[in-house]
């Protein structure tokens, strides 16, 4: 590793107060956390298990740890903490449960879960459900309980609403069960309000480290006060031109706000760019330089000039994911890059949709961060119930989902006298189920279908304290025959091969979990915390394209950049009313790129099954006229001929072969 420059030792060196590290894209803020860690346990006298590192994602956390791994002796990386705050948020919620009013084994629901139980209280338009899950969230957020809410509410609609949120919190509560705000307001209501807590989490965090400052939140930044006390030993360090989560409530102002706060605040700022040559730089800068920005930053590259920024014409969006993919091969093989050294990045998820055909077509590997979720199929989502119910008895919203996967005849009117029970009992659903088969409440086919699905749970769970949690899930497969079932069920074979190869991926990720020595309560939670910012993430370290959001890539770097949908209503997003954060998420776009920056624009894209004709992102204009290699007509057309040509032999390449292989069988 190259030697840190001067400011940036300096920012490694100060540790006896609060830091604020504040510079642009690729200037070593990370590598300054990293390094810093190093510095504390070597020569501040830090133990470990009082470090903690704050990042965005889990894939950001988990590539902190290998960095401060090779950093640091072998030992310490276990012991301290390198997370994110919701994972911070659910460590001391399990710890703190007692005082929190939560029972051990604590589920967490996502947001499908949460949609469900709002609609059986009673809201049931989709768009509705999703108001009131986003009032109940912003509730949270300004650390409002349901009574408070209710104190405040000015109309009857608030009020309709103060009541609906808390008739969810009674839920969560009785299913020992969180949403994802939780993990956060929960834990910093407990710290706030009770001082033995306070001081105990004070003086285990003795020094605390944020990446990513520009994006934490409210609650978020309340949690980490909180935490760090009045000795305010901390380092944070951000951008406020990579200000990208104002809908989750971040503001660039934070970090304005922090010298307020803690006016001994040091701040430090970095203007080397160590990431990119100086024409990607330079496009960069002259985007960022059109907002209205909190701190001017000049960033300057050692790295050359490199080559230009390319920008491509395309006819459309399937004809762009072609080319990019093209593109990339051809550049591939002339300069001996590795696929893992491009990534394809992109406004909305949507988006992802055609290169992933273009790659699959041309039978190259890619990862998708950011995308449609692992954890958001059904057979995974299935499977994880399985194991979330075995980990937590009264997690209701495990039990209605898995009830009839695979199909067990349980009709709605049995689940709802189920439910009935419960309620009368105060139980769960699980144990209603346990005491109405024990007591032949419910009769026939239901009722033995009930009985056995209960004493698969006694069986299980009396085992699973002693089992390694990939064996569980072992069992639970074969115990269901789910392979079986879901080839049964899914005629379609493709679909049912892509399902099939769903439950090896959760069993691979299980076991990898496992071999970590991970428990069935911690893998659950895992997986619950792996879905929320990033989503599918495993591959690390394979040889494949990435796919990304422009918002999952913060952080990252590659050689190669491909952004994709260059188009007004794309990006920026038509439905923005904050121009300037979409120019920050071009800005963020830009500047993962190292060598190579390539930009296309399609002149139509397809939208309801029609093409229609787009306008160019109006900020290919801000770009610097002289480090760009605007597109040429000519060259376009003949670049799509080729194509052509290409698609036209690959074809009767194919066809060829399968006439010769029918002449064989023949
Ligand atoms: N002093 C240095 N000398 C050489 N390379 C460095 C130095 N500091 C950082 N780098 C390298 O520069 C690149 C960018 O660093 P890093 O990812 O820490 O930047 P960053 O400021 O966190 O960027 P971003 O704002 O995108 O998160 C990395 O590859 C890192 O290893
Ligand atoms: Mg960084």
């Amino acid at each position: 590793m190259p030697k840190l420059n001067d400011r940036q030792q300096a920012a490694v060196e100060h540790v006896s107060g609060p830091l604020l590290v504040l510079a642009g894209a690729g200037s070593g803020k990370t590598r300054v956390i990293t390094e810093k860690i190093g510095y504390l346990i070597e020569h501040a006298g830090v133990e470990p298990r009082h470090i903690a590192a704050v990042t965005f994602t889990n894939k950001a956390a988990r590539e902190m740890r290998e960095r401060v791994g090779k950093r640091v002796r072998r030992d310490a990386v276990g012991q301290m903490t390198i997370s994110t705050f919701h994972r911070l948020g659910l460590d001391l919620l399990r710890e703190e449960h007692d005082a929190i009013g939560l029972r051990a084994n604590v589920s967490i629901l996502d947001a499908e879960d949460t949609s469900a139980l709002i609609r059986d209280l009673g809201v049931t338009e989709p768009d509705r459900i999703k108001i009131a899950l986003r009032w109940i969230s912003d509730q949270k957020q300004l650390l409002l309980s349901p009574a408070d809410t209710a104190a405040a509410a000015e109309s009857e609609a608030d009020a309709t609403l103060a009541r609906l949120y808390e008739q969810y919190e009674a839920h969560l509560a009785a299913y020992n069960a969180v949403d994802f705000d939780d993990l956060i307001v929960k834990p910093t209501r407990l710290l706030q309000d009770d001082e033995s807590v306070r001081n105990r989490w004070q003086r285990r965090i003795r020094y605390l480290l944020v990446d990513e400052y520009q994006d934490t939140n409210p609650v978020q930044y309340a949690m980490m006060r909180a935490l760090v006390g009045v000795r305010a030993r901390f380092t944070v360090v951000g951008d406020d031109d990579q200000s990208i989560y104002r809908f989750r409530g971040a503001r660039p102002e934070n970090l304005a706000d922090l010298k307020v706060d803690y006016p001994e605040l040091q701040v430090i700022k970095l203007e080397q760019n160590y990431r990119s040559t100086s024409r990607i730089l330079r496009s960069a800068n002259s985007v960022i330089e059109r907002n209205t920005r909190l701190y001017e930053k000049t960033l300057w590259s050692a790295l050359g000039e490199g080559t230009k920024v390319r920008v491509l014409n395309v006819p459309d969006d399937t004809v762009e994911a072609e080319r990019v993919v093209s593109r990339m091969q051809t550049h591939r093989i002339r300069s001996n890059d590795n696929w893992s050294d491009y990534a394809i990045l992109y406004r909305s998820n949507h988006q992802a949709r055609l290169i992933e055909q273009a790659l699959r077509a041309q039978g190259i590997a890619y990862k998708m961060t950011g995308g449609r979720s692992f954890f958001d199929r059904a057979e995974v989502k299935d499977l994880v119930a399985y194991l979330r119910l075995l980990a937590n008895p009264d997690d209701d919203r495990a039990f209605l989902r898995i009830i009839n996967v695979p199909r067990r005849e349980l009709g709605p009117a049995t689940l709802q006298r189920l439910g009935n029970y419960a309620q009368e009992r105060g139980c769960a659903l699980l144990q209603a189920a346990q005491e109405a088969s024990a007591l032949g409440l419910i009769s026939g086919r239901q009722g033995a279908e009930l009985a056995r699905f209960c004493n698969w749970h006694e069986r299980q769970s009396r085992t699973t304290a002693h089992m390694r949690p990939d064996h569980i899930l072992a069992e639970i497969i074969a115990e269901l025959a789910y392979r079986d079932w879901l080839a049964a069920t899914t005629p379609d074979k493709v679909r049912a091969d892509r399902k099939l190869k769903l439950v090896d991926e959760l069993m691979d990720w299980t076991r990898r979990l496992a071999e970590d020595e991970r428990s069935l309560d911690d893998v659950v939670n895992h997986f619950s915390l792996v879905d929320m910012l990033e989503k599918q993430d495993d591959g690390e370290g394979k040889d494949e394209v990435q796919l990304a959001t422009l918002h999952a890539s913060k952080g990252l770097e590659f050689p190669n950049v491909f952004i994709v949908g260059m188009v007004d209503g794309i990006l920026p997003h038509e439905n923005t009313e904050d121009v300037d954060e979409e120019r920050r998420l071009f800005y963020v776009g830009i500047t993962r790129a190292q060598a190579t920056l390539t930009l296309t624009v399609p002149q139509q894209i397809k939208r309801g099954g029609e093409l229609v004709d787009v306008p160019p992102s109006r900020f290919l204009q801000e770009l610097p006229e002289a480090d760009v290699d605007w597109p040429d007509a000519a060259a376009d057309a003949a670049e799509q001929q080729a194509q052509r040509q290409k698609q036209i032999e690959a074809l009767r390449a194919r066809f060829g072969a399968r006439s010769a292989q029918n002449a064989e069988s023949d």
